[in-house]
């Protein structure tokens, strides 16, 4: 971490409640930034816009605006929480002269772990199972109810970066095939040791899949990669689990493939919009989990971030290079 004589105005959404940042990561954050909340900011704005340098991007919050930016002219850096970027014009803020970072390597880790339980969750139906088993309806348990086998399955990655690779060497654990998909593809040694395979064509491991997990970035390239002729190509016993962003699938396309049996079922961490809407087709089908976008949610992951945006702030505050800076 940078040293620093005094700590950087830094904006902040707000202290504690939906958009704000965790009280109990206040101590620590004000033991190195001068913290201004959006609420304090928008009374004092003629005094406060000069002082500001930073911006604590606390899970989209504050909306990084072009109003935002023009309104602070000794603005250098905004830290985001988390990896994904798609909510930040990139091109715009750098036009201000101002550079992002964002906290890759804080979201690894819990989001692969939960790519995994979602994967174990939709294989083993364990949400189903569980009303099952807490129904007063249940008078037996069926023994014609059942999953799918984990163990020695295929599971295809598409988007083999950071988290990819970890969700692969969690796979390894279960002696599951991994086939992947990437822009780029690994390094011989990196492939082995997980026991990846690559696919050039996503089609390719699309077919041999018996899981498909999905770990890339949103991108123009990106959004709608899985659609209605992708699903068509996936074995219709096939499980499609999303920790990355909604968009990233067309799912108007996926509610149609769950409905008809095109493929067996789906484990979604992310949707579009978040939450669904309570009366949307993918809350009422049984083949589907849903959770609330909870990749990162855990405390130590989430201390992480709030650490390595700290880092950057006082980085890009004093002109030093930012490790985690993200480029348009
Ligand atoms: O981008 C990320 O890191 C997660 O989705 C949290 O927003």
């Amino acid at each position: 971490m940078a040293k620093q004589n005094c700590r950087p105005y830094t904006l902040i959404s707000a202290i504690g409640g939906i958009d704000g940042v965790y009280e109990d990561h206040v101590e620590f954050l004000e033991q190195h930034l001068k913290l201004i909340t959006m609420q304090e900011f928008l009374e004092n704005q003629q005094e406060l816009s000069q002082k500001i340098e930073a911006i604590y991007l606390w899970f989209k919050k504050p909306a990084a605006t072009r109003e935002l930016l023009q309104s602070l002219p000794n603005l250098k850096v905004i830290a985001n929480s988390g990896v994904g970027v798609d909510h930040l014009d990139l091109k715009l803020i750098s036009s201000f002269g101002v550079k992002v970072a964002n906290t890759p390597f804080a979201v690894v880790n819990p989001t692969a772990d939960l790519g995994i339980a979602l994967l174990l969750a939709s294989a083993r139906r364990l949400v189903e199972g569980y009303q099952i088993a807490v129904s007063p309806e249940t008078k037996y348990f069926k023994a014609d109810w059942l999953g799918e086998d984990v163990s020695g399955a295929t599971l295809g990655i598409i988007g083999m970066g950071h988290i990819g690779y970890k969700v692969a060497q969690r796979a390894k654990a279960f002696e599951m095939k991994i086939l992947y998909h990437n822009r780029n593809r690994r390094a011989v040694d990196e492939e082995q040791a997980v026991g990846a395979v690559y696919c050039q064509q996503m089609e390719d491991l699309l077919q041999q899949a018996d899981f498909v997990i999905l770990c890339v970035a949103l991108t123009s390239q990106t959004r709608s990669l899985i659609g209605e002729k992708e699903l068509k190509l996936m074995k219709s016993s096939a499980i499609l689990i999303n920790i990355c962003r909604g968009q990233v699938v067309d799912q108007d396309a996926l509610v149609k493939a769950l409905q008809n049996k095109v493929i067996k079922a789906a484990a979604l961490d992310v949707t579009y919009p978040e939450p669904l809407p309570r009366d949307h087709p993918l809350l009422q089908l049984k083949n589907v989990i849903i959770t609330p976008h909870i990749g990162s949610a855990t405390v130590k992951s989430r201390r992480c971030m709030m650490i390595s945006m700290v880092e950057s702030i006082l980085d890009g505050v004093n002109g030093l290079p930012i490790p985690n800076e993200v480029h348009g």
